[in-house]
């Protein structure tokens, strides 16, 4: 990193490399420069090579698929709106048919040897087609605005769906393989579901158009289909090739643009600005960050010659036809076949045809997109939605006491178990301390024991209840957590004390709360006291000190009163003081509750009644601090000895 950094500066032209040289041995004396920052493929987004694996066919088979799913999630949150749509639709393509037709019939008056007789006998077929160009009109902006009403229920539902099915699934669902990957993509459905009803409104448009044009070009003549066909597949075509050549250039740059953006977050977030100041890390981060922006710059400058080549290909290719088309009307023309009103007929119906498949092109390239996500959306629902907690219907009650019976617990994907038959009994009343290594299974144990996991093998019962087949929510209302991480909610002080609680009246048992845990001078000097956002990202809000977020956890926990109060390293980011005040408050609440306490801080554990100590997912020993401490090759004696050889 030295070197990088030396060299980096060098490239910023900030600092010279003299000094630096100094030190460097004899052989290494030239400038060392800095690697360019690797080729790193972002592997988080699912399908960013569909569109270039998938054939014409598999994307013309996804979209009716798309189409429906889109359909579907329109029904579910406005039919109102969903039905207007699809009226709208069908009014539109009804439209321009009826215009197309109205044209074919006013063309051969127009074009009568005395044009003032002919306009007088045409006008009626021409006040049909501007009628109905205008109904269609009418009927596209209605269409709009219902999508515009439907875009954002839609992105609302979907996202809800996917947000509250998380906060339901068991625990273990976040360790199945791949979750994260799927949740992604699962997301990015949620987030696309933005445009889905646009999009799907545009396509559907587009090929209601078509069919109009073709359904009027046919009954006209029959051969008229044939010469339509012939003016829009290559265009078509063309069409469908410069859009997957434009794919192939955003997906080059696709990698070097997400990593950017995730080292973008590092380089202007505030939690990371000390570190990368006070360790001179700006000079080397920012020659990385340039080298990301010339590789996309770059890349995108490379994809735009095959770009102009193939769009100019496919531009002269539908020139070429459009021409072979207007060759062969007149060659119908001349031979008799067909008169020149329905060929200028044919030529305005091309027109509309044309336009509605550049619409259907670009958008069906889009609904392609759109449906791999949405796929992946409803499935990873259904996934999520089979590993929601719906255990059983047993209403768990405040427990006297907390049996395990050789209950053991198997992450998924692992051949070895966490935690292996651990039978305990833990009695109301009692403060037990969890102490072990690293590894040793505290937390594992922790979460079977609080029903944020069900045992793999074994029970765990709150007396006479399984939790296996209990609700889990009936089982939580009578927990109280303090985790590892707990979270610094970016609510006002209130509501970090309140949450998960029931809305009072008053203040005063948030005031106890905060005063159990030392945190009333800081909350009442806080600009708007409990009122006070807890953000500092968010205007107007404010940050806590480490600590006294962790105190705040601690509060929140003890202002639900919960029948078990387990604290997993409650006190690692606390002063003496702070410690010192939350040991005492627990062994105060004990009396009514099950205490269960995890912490590497030895001396802490003797405040409790019982210490558990934890050795590879068992129960290595158990008793008070003083008999374990003081019994001959305890691992607890041997821990608190090393804790105090410092
Ligand atoms: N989500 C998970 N998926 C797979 N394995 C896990 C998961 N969480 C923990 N483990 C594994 O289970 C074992 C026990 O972990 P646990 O977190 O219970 O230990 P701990 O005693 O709480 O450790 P620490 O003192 O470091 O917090 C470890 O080997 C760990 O690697």
């Amino acid at each position: 990193m030295a070197s990088h950094e030396q060299a980096a500066r060098t490239e910023t032209g900030e600092v010279g490399t003299s000094d630096a040289a100094v030190s460097v041995p004899a052989a290494r004396t030239g400038v060392p420069q800095p690697a360019a920052p690797p080729e790193l493929d972002y592997n988080g987004r699912k399908h960013r090579r569909a569109m270039d694996d998938a054939t014409l066919w598999d994307m013309a088979r996804r979209i009716p698929a798309a189409l429906i799913q889109t359909a579907r999630l329109a029904w579910r949150v406005d039919r109102r709106m969903a039905l207007t749509i699809v009226v709208c639709q069908l009014l539109s393509g009804i439209g321009t048919a009826v215009m197309l037709g109205a044209v074919a019939q006013a063309l051969p008056q127009l074009m009568a040897a005395d044009p003032r007789a002919g306009l007088a006998r045409a006008w009626p077929a021409l006040a049909v087609a501007v009628v109905a160009m205008a109904t269609g009109a009418a009927m596209w902006i209605l269409a709009d605005w219902a999508t515009r009403r439907l875009n954002p229920k839609i992105a609302s539902a979907a996202d809800l769906e996917l947000v509250d099915l998380h906060m339901r699934a068991e625990l273990a669902a976040y360790d199945a393989e791949g979750f994260g990957d799927r949740s992604q993509a699962a997301e990015i459905g949620a987030l696309r579901a933005v445009d889905l009803a646009d999009d799907a409104k545009t396509l559907t448009n587009g090929l209601v158009q078509l069919v109009s044009a073709a359904a009027v070009l046919t009954s006209l003549h029959p051969l008229l289909l044939g010469v339509l066909l012939l003016s829009v597949v290559p265009r078509g075509l063309g069409g469908v090739i410069a859009a997957r050549v434009d794919y192939r250039v955003h997906d080059r740059t696709i990698s070097a643009r997400n990593v950017r953006g995730m080292m973008r977050w590092w380089l202007t977030t505030a939690e990371l600005a000390d570190e990368l100041r006070a360790n001179t890390m700006r000079g080397y981060l920012h020659f990385w960050y340039r080298a990301m922006c010339d590789r996309v710059e770059g890349r995108e400058l490379e994809g735009a010659k095959p770009y102009l080549r193939i769009t100019l290909l496919a531009a002269s290719l539908g020139g070429l036809f459009t021409l072979g088309m207007w060759a062969s009307l007149a060659g119908l023309v001349l031979a008799g076949s067909m008169s020149t009103a329905i060929a200028g007929t044919a030529v305005v119906a091309s027109q509309t045809a044309g336009r509605a498949l550049n619409s259907i092109i670009r958008y069906s390239t889009v609904m392609f997109h759109h449906g791999l996500y949405l796929s992946d959306y409803y499935e990873f629902i259904d996934e999520v939605r089979a590993m929601t907690t719906a255990r059983g219907t047993a209403q768990a009650r405040a427990p006297r006491q907390i049996r395990l019976e050789g209950a053991c617990y198997t992450y998924p994907g692992k051949e070895t178990a966490a935690v292996h038959s651990i039978t305990l009994t833990l009695n109301r009343g009692e403060v037990v301390a969890l102490v072990g290594e690293n590894g040793a299974g505290k937390s594992t144990l922790i979460r079977m024991l609080t029903g944020l996991t069900v045992p793999t093998d074994g029970t765990v019962q709150w007396d006479d209840t399984d939790l296996a087949a209990a609700d889990a929510e009936t089982v939580w209302r009578h927990v109280g957590l303090v985790p590892q991480k707990n979270g610094h909610w970016p609510l006002a002080a209130r509501e970090n004390i309140t949450l998960g609680q029931p809305r009072e009246h008053g203040d005063e048992r948030i005031w106890a709360a905060a005063e159990q845990v030392g945190m009333t001078k800081a909350l009442r000097e806080l600009p708007d006291q409990l009122e006070t956002l807890l953000a500092r990202s968010v205007w107007g809000g404010h940050e806590l000190s480490g600590g006294q977020w962790q105190r705040l956890a601690c509060a929140r926990a003890m202002y639900r009163q919960p029948a078990v109060l387990v604290l997993d390293e409650p006190t690692s980011e606390m002063d003496a003081r702070g410690e010192h005040q939350i040991f005492r408050e627990l062994r105060t609440m004990a009396p009514d509750r099950i205490t269960v306490v995890v912490t590497h801080r030895l001396d802490n554990v003797r405040m409790a009644d019982r210490v558990i100590v934890l050795e590879q997912g068992t129960v290595r020993e158990q008793g008070s601090f003083d008999d374990l401490v003081a019994t001959e090759g305890s691992l607890l004696g041997e821990l608190y000895a090393l804790a105090q050889d410092r």
